[in-house]
């Protein structure tokens, strides 16, 4: 085969002379140089050539002298700035028992040629003496705030279970749990957080003591600052160079610039890292300089088990939540999203004391400006539905309502992946790709395609990316006051209908109740729908009691007039196993009457036990499926399981009777009759 001189390739006779072709690579005089008349690469030896690889950027902006006036701090050198930022690090990583934190080195101990700077919390008092234990002569290598390309690397490197996929996501194993242990979070009971929480039946918060937090944090930081570990553990080879290694992520929570809050993630796994770096914040270069203390810390040593002697502990596992420290520590998970659900459950204590009231909801904005809500469970789709193509995402999962607005409290989405289809949720499928973490899924072990109907590891497959990667995103992640209130419950039983127009006092009893059936796999434990209920559509996060927040929603809701909604994203036709799942593109349709504004000026009719408002039409939608009544074809079991579901709903709300919302107890009056009644 030869060239023709045309770029084409051609075999046999034609271009050749002597018999044999001559290869011509190159043209002369057409721009194009030579082989031999390349320049030689700047390199003398292969090291050097290997450094000329890898640049070190420059910084994006000197550091800001004089514009924040007269009291703003002098300004301090680079030197200066790195150290005191190592030493935030190592009096994050101290031993309580010690007293000093491990000395501190920034970078990758696998790359030699780094000559890192070294730190210490109590640097002029420490000197090496017998009394101190090996593992305070180690370094602690910190891989700080690393690239996702690094991290890949980190994990494809060091972790069991990290793959590329053929759309280039990070995929990983969240090891034996693939959900999260609401049971085995607990909260540091003092003086304080007695009277200010939540405490007892129904309560998310499990009660421990200082001291136990205090044993557990000890284990975490120990674990973080010795790391021997598994078969593909860097520390068998790094051991030799005496070195420990943990990642640190400085990052932010809440978009609104006044309510913003410094979370610094410390963590084993790249996984991990990669994890909070899609779904926290993501600080630029400049505000990384400048980040100083972190308002809360999280020691992630979830592959290390909790003590099981150890008072309190039920369990290997344990999530411990400490306000007055401002920290949180995880042993015996590893599941990611317990860091995510552990830092909305901090913001739902921080923010109504600002008067902001924090969400389990997802939110989107329509050209126009109208911003939507999306309330409800896990797995009822507040991911899916926020993210529509025609609206701006602000964000999948928490929010704030403050004064100003909503505001999203992360900087990522995370989507459930089970039977995930390019057709159905096109911009979800289409974020799926370098960058993003894709947990428990299963691949084919050559392409690399991802099978997302595969469940052999668990039902709960997720993805976590930037919200970035959603083509719609709105940045900054915030908007107005909210014109819709939107709430999703799927239900198991068939028999809420598949939309209903609320009145406050109903948006405030389905609030309170927080129906859904569970969607397996996301809470341990759980392998078939069921139903529940879930305080604020988010039980397991709040921390205050639930007529706290709900107070705050109506007070809302009534001061800028937003419009409350019931949405049905589970069953039709018959209960689980044997109606089906209502269609995602007829709840779409919902929604998008709902944006539009013609779901409100529709005619309505009442339905019986639950007195909901139901439209006799939405565009887009099968007129029968409106009324529950017509898709079941046994109508006396319908009247029944209605009976039945309408029961547990009563049920659950009496433990809330007793509690009043708002200055007058007119609206609890009011919310108790809006209940089912029979
Ligand atoms: N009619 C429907 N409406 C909404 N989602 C549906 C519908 N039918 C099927 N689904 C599926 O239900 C799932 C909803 O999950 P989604 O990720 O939106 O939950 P979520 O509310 O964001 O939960 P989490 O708080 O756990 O993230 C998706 O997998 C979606 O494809
Ligand atoms: O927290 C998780 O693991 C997933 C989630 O969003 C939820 O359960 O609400
Ligand atoms: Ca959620
Ligand atoms: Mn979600």
């Amino acid at each position: 085969m030869a060239s023709n001189g045309n770029g084409e390739f051609s075999f046999g006779k034609g271009t050749a002379r002597n018999g044999l072709s001559k290869i011509q690579t190159q043209k002369k005089n057409n721009g194009i140089c030579h082989d031999d008349s390349a320049p030689p690469v700047k390199a003398q030896t292969i090291d050097e050539l290997h450094s000329l690889q890898k640049k070190r950027s420059a910084p994006t902006t000197p550091i800001k002298g004089g514009a924040q006036g007269a009291f703003a701090p002098p300004p301090i050198s680079e030197e200066e700035r790195q150290k005191q930022q190592l030493q935030s690090i190592s009096a994050s990583l101290a031993s309580f028992v010690r007293e000093t934190g491990p000395k501190v080195v920034r970078g990758d101990p696998a790359r030699q040629s780094e000559t890192p700077k070294v730190a210490h919390v109590s640097e002029h008092h420490f000197a090496p003496t017998i009394s101190v234990s090996d593992s305070s002569l180690k370094f602690t290598h910190v891989l700080y705030n690393l690239s996702p390309a690094e991290l890949y690397e980190q994990a494809i490197k060091y972790e069991k279970g990290s793959f590329i996929t053929s759309t280039g996501a990070l995929a990983t194993l969240s090891g034996a749990k693939t959900g999260r242990s609401p049971r085995d979070k607990r909260v540091v009971k003092d003086e304080t957080t007695e009277d200010e929480l939540w405490w007892g039946k129904g309560s998310p918060n499990i009660e421990m003591d200082e001291h136990t937090f205090m044993v557990n944090r000890e284990r975490a930081v120990d674990y973080l600052n010795s790391l021997d570990k598994g078969p593909k553990s860097p520390l068998i080879h790094w051991e030799k160079q005496t070195c420990r290694l943990v990642f640190v992520n400085d990052q932010f929570l809440n978009w609104d610039p006044e309510n913003r809050i410094k979370v610094r993630i410390v963590s084993a796994r790249a996984y991990h890292s990669l994890f909070m770096h899609n779904m926290c914040i993501r600080p630029s270069p400049e505000e990384l300089e400048n980040f100083g203390t972190p308002d809360f810390t999280i020691y992630n040593a979830g592959q290390f088990p909790c003590n099981r002697y150890t008072h309190y502990m039920t369990s290997s596992t344990s999530i411990d939540l400490n306000l007055a420290r401002r920290e949180m520590v995880i042993l015996g998970t590893q599941y990611a999203g317990e860091m995510k659900k552990g830092l909305f459950s901090v913001m739902h204590y921080l923010m109504p004391k600002r008067q902001i009231l924090s969400l389990h909801s997802g939110c989107n904005m329509g050209k126009d400006g109208d911003v939507a809500l999306f309330f409800g469970l896990s797995g009822t789709g507040k991911t899916t539905l926020s993210t529509d193509h025609n609206r701006y995402l602000i964000g999948d999962d928490e929010h704030c309502w403050s004064e100003n607005g909503v505001s999203n409290i992360e900087g990522g989405c995370y989507a459930k992946c089970i039977d995930l289809s390019r057709e159905k949720e096109p911009d979800i499928w289409n974020a799926i790709k370098f960058g993003t973490v894709l947990e428990n899924v299963v691949f084919e072990e050559h392409t690399r395609e991802v099978d997302y109907t595969d469940k052999s590891v668990t039902e709960n497959t997720r993805a976590a990316y930037p919200i970035e990667y959603i083509p719609n995103a709105k940045l900054p992640c915030i908007g107005p006051h909210p014109k819709n209130v939107i709430l999703l419950a799927c239900d198991a039983f068939g028999v809420l209908p598949p939309v209903s127009k609320l009145n406050l006092a109903q948006t405030m009893y389905h609030f309170i109740s927080g129906y859904t059936a569970l969607v397996a796999g996301t809470e341990e434990g759980v392998k078939e729908p069921q139903a529940t209920f879930s305080a604020c559509f988010g039980a397991a996060f709040i921390m205050m009691h639930p007529t706290k927040y709900a107070a705050m929603l109506a007070e809302k809701m009534q001061k800028h007039g937003a419009t409350g909604w019931l949405v049905n994203t589970g069953w039709s036709g018959g209960s689980y196993g044997s109606g089906n799942r209502i269609k995602l593109p007829y709840t779409r349709k919902i929604i998008d009457s709902i944006h539009s504004g013609s779901l409100l000026k529709a005619n309505y009719q009442k339905t019986e036990v639950f007195g909901l408002e139901i439209p006799t039409e939405v565009e887009g939608v099968p007129l029968e499926i409106l009324d529950p009544v017509n898709t079941w074809s046994d109508k006396k079991a319908y009247k029944e399981t209605l009976l039945k579901l309408g029961g547990l709903f009563k049920k659950n709300f009496e433990t809330f009777t007793n509690y009043k919302i708002g200055k007058d107890s007119k609206l609890t009056e009011e919310i108790l009759a809006a209940g089912p009644n029979f």
